[in-house]
């Protein structure tokens, strides 16, 4: 099975260097200044074990031919229009697309560009970041990927992809139900970036100066928001939301927060800004402030560049 990776950043070149290594047969689909430092090796630094991957096949728009299996897209979502230009000449008519972006309104953008029918659901639980060599980052043990049909339920596409994701040294499951895994992963990103990017601190930093119940509030306007769209998050999911946002020793920073350190844009749009468009006329203070705050910093990025 064929797979291409739209972008080798911190989840494209995590979960890519991982199945290469395994043996999959993965390209990278980059911009030229990538391809540069591609070309020579991409290095994952990572507790759950270092690689090292001298020449990973790579193809930027300009050499890109035939089309491909799987079209994985890993992106950031303020890059997702331009994404989905580069990536359409790589989709056939039994091409699948796994998107892997935070949030959710991306799913809508690629099903109406591609066909509702060749757009999987999918997310990821890490945490990376392009070092300051071009490297990837890994931060701690976590490193889930999960897909699945949006409609729910086994298929045999799904089936098959697995076979290829599965085994490759990292954590990954078909999910069948993955919308509503998608809602409770974006409930609890929703809620880390507010309070991480508010604080400008990591989450035990937030316990720490006595402001936890700032972060457990956007947790509870988050999952207001998902219940009322029909996706309640599960037992399970409000535990461990909860359990990681209480915990005080947690260095967990959103990548948002990463982003806005390295002067960087930040998807505030995508993340905080279409859940409060789905939040109907439900208050959400905090979320709206958090929101307000990314505006804020995006409005003086683009005044000083
Ligand atoms: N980092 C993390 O820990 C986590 C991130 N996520 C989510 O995953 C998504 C990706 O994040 P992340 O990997 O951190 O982001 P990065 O910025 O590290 O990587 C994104 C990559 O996409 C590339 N890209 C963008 N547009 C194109 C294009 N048209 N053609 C080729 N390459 C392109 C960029 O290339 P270039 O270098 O040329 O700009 C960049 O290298 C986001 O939605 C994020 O929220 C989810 C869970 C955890
Ligand atoms: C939830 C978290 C913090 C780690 O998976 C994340 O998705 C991010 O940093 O973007």
């Amino acid at each position: 099975m064929r797979c291409l990776i739209l972008g080798a950043g911190g989840i494209g070149g995590y979960f890519g260097g991982r199945l290469l290594a395994a043996g999959r047969d993965v390209t990278f689909l980059v911009r030229p200044a990538r391809a540069a430092r591609l070309a020579q090796g991409l290095r994952i630094i990572s507790p759950r074990g270092d690689l090292a991957l001298p020449a990973p096949p790579l193809v930027t728009s300009q050499t890109l031919t035939g089309t491909y299996d799987v079209v994985m897209v890993s992106c950031k979502a303020y890059d997702l229009e331009n994404a989905i230009d580069t990536i359409a000449p790589a989709v056939g008519r039994e091409t699948v697309i796994v998107p892997l972006l935070n949030g959710f309104g991306h799913l809508d953008t690629l099903r109406a560009r591609f066909g509702a029918e060749r757009v999987l659901g999918g997310y990821c639980l890490i945490s990376v970041t392009l070092d300051g060599e071009g490297g990837i980052a890994h931060f701690n043990q976590a490193d889930v990927l999960r897909l699945g049909e949006i409609a729910g339920g086994p298929s045999e596409r799904v089936r098959a992809i697995g076979a290829m994701l599965g085994g490759a040294g990292f954590d990954f499951a078909v999910s069948d139900d993955i919308v509503q895994e998608m809602w409770e992963k974006w409930v609890f990103i929703a809620t880390t970036a507010s309070a991480t990017c508010l604080m400008r601190a990591a989450i035990g930093d937030i316990i720490g100066a006595g402001a936890g119940d700032v972060t457990l509030g956007l947790l509870a306007e988050c999952e207001a928001i998902a219940s009322d769209n029909g996706h309640p998050p599960g037992e399970a999911a409000r535990k461990r939301a909860r359990d990681q946002l209480t915990d005080a020793t947690s260095p967990i920073m959103a990548s948002m927060l990463r982003d806005i350190e390295r002067g960087g844009p930040v998807e505030a749009d995508a993340i905080q800004g279409e859940m409060l468009r789905r939040a109907g006329d439900r208050p959400a203070p905090l979320l709206r402030l958090a929101h307000a705050h990314l505006r804020a910093y995006e409005a003086r990025r683009a005044r000083q560049s």
